[in-house]
């Protein structure tokens, strides 16, 4: 059976991304994109996750997978976090990096949460990979919110923004999310298909 979900995400870039590292693993889940607008509620990533793959699902009728990205500072305990999307917007790349002036540590977490609803009224599962790294003066081309300012532990002092799409999805904390989530929805088939050869 091929297996199949519906992402639901107003952001394009994620989207490209998410099928692109599907295709590259050749795992032949198929993803349908809906941009649904659906509220993000306060607290914490898990928390903010959930409420947002609910709201979804209650939205859609449907089962279906949101996603949720934080960049969480280490010298800040962990904020932006999930609220890096306001931060991005108001601050800017360089307000960003200002933000840690004063402080020793630059070093970052990238955090993507995969939540996956069966449908309204179902308790949602999530699925989380990060990537450590550092914020560092914007380097690379403007075409993916913080991609510019964060480099990766791993990268050789390379900002995702000057990695190309093929080497970030190796070690990007969406791969790492992804590859849970895919885990999950591909046993999930086995165990639908064992089911039936039981039961006739
Ligand atoms: O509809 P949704 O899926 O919520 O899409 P969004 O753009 O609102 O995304 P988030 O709520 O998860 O906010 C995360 C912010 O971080 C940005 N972002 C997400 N993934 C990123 C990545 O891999 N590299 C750089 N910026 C990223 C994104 O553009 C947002 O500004
Ligand atoms: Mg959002």
């Amino acid at each position: 059976m091929v297996v199949s979900f519906v992402f639901v995400t107003g952001n394009a870039n994620k989207l490209k991304e998410v099928k692109a590292i599907l295709a590259a693993g050749g795992s032949g889940i198929e993803v349908t994109a809906r941009a649904v607008d659906v509220p993000e509620v306060q607290g914490s990533t898990q928390e903010v996750a959930l409420a947002k793959v609910r709201a979804a699902a209650d939205k859609l009728g449907t089962a279906c997978v949101t996603e949720d990205t934080a960049l969480c500072f280490e010298a800040l305990g962990g904020l932006p976090g999930p609220y890096i999307k306001d931060f991005l917007e108001k601050l800017g790349h360089e307000g960003l990096n200002t933000l840690l002036q004063g402080f020793s540590s630059t070093r970052a977490t990238a955090l993507c949460t995969f939540a996956y609803s069966a449908g309204p009224g179902t308790t949602p599962m999530l699925f989380e990979g990060s990537t450590e790294g550092n914020i560092v003066p914007a380097r690379g081309p403007n075409k993916f919110g913080w991609d510019p300012i964060f480099a990766p532990t791993e990268s050789d002092g390379k900002t995702y923004a000057e990695m190309d799409g093929e080497e970030k999805n190796k070690i990007s904390h969406r791969y790492r999310a992804l590859e849970k989530l895919r885990v999950y929805l591909q046993q999930q088939d086995d165990r639908s298909w064992a089911g039936r050869g039981m039961g006739g």
